[in-house]
């Protein structure tokens, strides 16, 4: 937030400028009234006249320094919001994926719409009145002296009681806004879970449970602003009644001191009327106060957010890859405790293919991700042809490594976007890719190229955003490939065709987290790398696996019968390997 307000100082400080001209000059009514008023009783023509004529003016001026201060609060609101919008949204991008995951992406999504409005509403605003308040206060102060320190003073005793009673609301009201905070968050999380789950909804007849939840969400979310209102509304009440209060003690004061031959009736006037220029700012400046203090919760979680992870390892070396990928003695786990893996070591040689295959839940993935980057609080090490990978620059590690998971993200533009995102390719990779992931089969049904996919491919297939997948990997001819049973929504002849073009491809090193126990396929790939429970149980060429009839030959057999069989496949394999 700070930061923020100092990136726009220039304008800050303009904004000060010009709302202290307009308070002070709208102080100066009081003068022109006491004086107009005072004419006129007295019948000074010349007087009334020479008042006339500058009060136009003044008149003029204030208008335009009042147009003026108008649109730098409203440029600096437009500014601050945006830059605070900026540098959250940079915040989070520039965290690890990790890091990224610990929190719902819905939360994300109400910092920066949910929170950014609150502090819009409570923060900027309040301030700038508060600022512009102050300002006419002081100015009313300087001119009520002159006019009658005895009002001034009992002025400062009704100001005393405005000041310390609606301070008692403070920590109330910033318990208030917390919780605000935390339960717009909480809605707009299970909003987008409801929105996100529209088709399970729709189609497992659960529209009543997903408006009783909703009602529940929007009321618990509706009832805890409520009661932050109910504490705003307490707070304004109480102050606007000690004003009320403090005018009413003027207007008499004043009206005494008339009685008593001590005050002019445009005294009287000009009393009134900057008895409001006092109270009037310091009711604003007491409604807007606890808003500031109230809303610094949510300061502290836009800052938070905002805080930029560039992790600077003493010395980031530029990743090479040209010999070898291996891990030593890795142990891991999400949850202390639980380690996931379990002393992993394993060397992948550069251009090898490797099928990594195992039972659901014994730390495929996981190990993948370790391999690359994705988590760094691992014991032991992964090591990038023999240089540790945190002493390397992370950003550029991702110049080495593409992965193709099972649901891939499809941003809501068209087919030429999704594969090259926002980078430019030549016509020839384009094309190149297109034919090795199967995509240019689906393409003669549609507008081409330029074909929309809609919001996360919806208007596509499974396989179809699998191929789109594989063609944004293989555009950017990294050297490492991560297949995380990428191509298991495609039909079977074309993840073979695939899958055997990329087994085809002589530098990659190819990595397939796989399921299908297929003879055939398998048996092109270097090296199986089996696992169980989060260790390497056994590790070998498909041939040597089988002969050696241990755990992963159980593992073979049991899927095998689910598998279509190596017959069926015989003719479609031929034909690949014919491609
Ligand atoms: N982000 C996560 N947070 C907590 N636990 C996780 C997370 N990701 C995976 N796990 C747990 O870690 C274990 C290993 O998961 P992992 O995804 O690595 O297994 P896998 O072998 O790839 O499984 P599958 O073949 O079903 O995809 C599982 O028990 C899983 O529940």
């Amino acid at each position: 937030m700070k930061a923020s307000l100092r990136q726009h100082k220039l304008l800050l400080m303009i904004t000060l400028f010009f709302s202290i001209i307009t308070a002070a000059a709208g102080v100066l009514i009081a003068l022109v009234l006491q004086k107009v008023i005072d004419a006129a009783l007295q019948g000074d023509r010349g007087l009334f006249r020479e008042i006339l004529v500058i009060s136009v003016v003044y008149l003029l001026l204030l208008g335009v320094m009042g147009l003026i201060y108008n649109l730098c609060s409203k440029a600096l609101i437009r500014n601050l919001t945006l830059s605070l919008r900026e540098r959250v949204f940079r915040g989070i991008f520039s965290r690890k994926a990790e890091a990224f995951a610990a929190s719902n992406t819905a939360d994300y999504l109400s910092a920066l719409t949910n929170d950014i409005k609150q502090l819009e509403d409570q923060y900027i605003q309040p301030l700038l009145q508060v600022m512009q308040n102050v300002v006419v206060f002081a100015a009313s102060v300087l001119v009520l002296l002159y006019i009658s320190p005895l009002v001034t003073a009992i002025l400062a005793g009704c100001m005393v009681l405005i000041f310390i009673i609606p301070s008692l609301f403070g920590t109330a009201l910033q318990t208030k806004q917390s919780a605000v905070s935390a339960q717009m968050s909480i809605f707009t999380i299970r909003l987008k879970d409801l929105l996100s789950g529209f088709e399970v909804i729709k189609s497992y007849a659960m529209g009543t449970y997903a408006g009783h939840k909703f009602q529940t969400e929007n009321r618990q979310a509706a009832d805890t602003r409520f009661a932050a209102d109910r504490l705003f509304a307490l707070n304004e009440s109480v102050s606007q009644t000690l004003a009320i209060l403090t005018q009413f003690a003027v207007v008499f004061v004043a009206a005494y001191l008339i009685i008593t031959g001590n005050l002019s009736a445009g005294s009287l006037v000009a009393l009134v009327q900057l008895s409001g220029g006092f109270v009037g700012p310091v009711l604003v400046i007491m409604e807007n106060l606890p808003k500031i203090k109230g809303v610094r919760p949510v300061v502290e979680r836009i800052d938070a957010l905002s805080a930029q992870h560039h992790d600077t390892p003493a010395e980031q070396l530029d990743p090479q890859f040209n010999v070898a990928l291996s891990a030593n003695h890795l142990q891991f786990g999400y949850t202390p405790g639980q380690p996931v893996l379990k002393d992993v070591s394993l060397t992948l040689d550069k251009g090898k293919k490797y099928a990594l295959a195992g039972p659901s839940g014994c730390g495929k993935s996981t190990l993948v991700k370790l391999l690359t980057g994705y988590y760094d609080r691992y014991e032991g090490t992964v090591e990038l042809d023999g240089t540790n990978l945190k002493q390397l620059d992370t950003s550029r590690l991702q110049e080495l490594v593409s992965t193709i998971h099972q649901n891939v993200y499809m941003f809501d533009s068209d087919i030429h976007f999704n594969i090259c995102l926002h980078e430019e390719f030549s016509a020839e990779q384009l094309e190149e890719v297109l034919h090795t992931s199967g995509i240019h089969k689906f393409l003669e049904q549609t507008n081409g190229l330029q074909s929309p996919v809609g919001e996360n491919g919806s208007q596509l297939s499974g396989g179809q955003r699998q191929r789109i997948a594989v063609a944004r990997a293989l555009i950017r001819n990294k050297p490492i490939l991560i297949l995380d049973e990428g191509t298991s929504a495609i039909d079977m002849q074309t993840a073979y065709e695939i899958e055997g073009r990329l087994l085809a491809l002589e530098d990659l090193t190819l990595i397939t987290i796989t399921h299908n126990m297929n003879e055939l396929m398998l048996g092109r790939y270097d090296e199986i790398i089996y696992m169980e429970e989060g260790r390497i149980a056994e590790r070998g060429s498909l041939h040597e696996l089988l002969a050696y009839g241990g755990r992963f030959h159980d593992f073979y057999t049991q899927k095998e019968a689910v598998t279509p069989s190596n017959e069926q496949q015989q003719p479609l394999l031929q034909e690949i390997d014919a491609v």
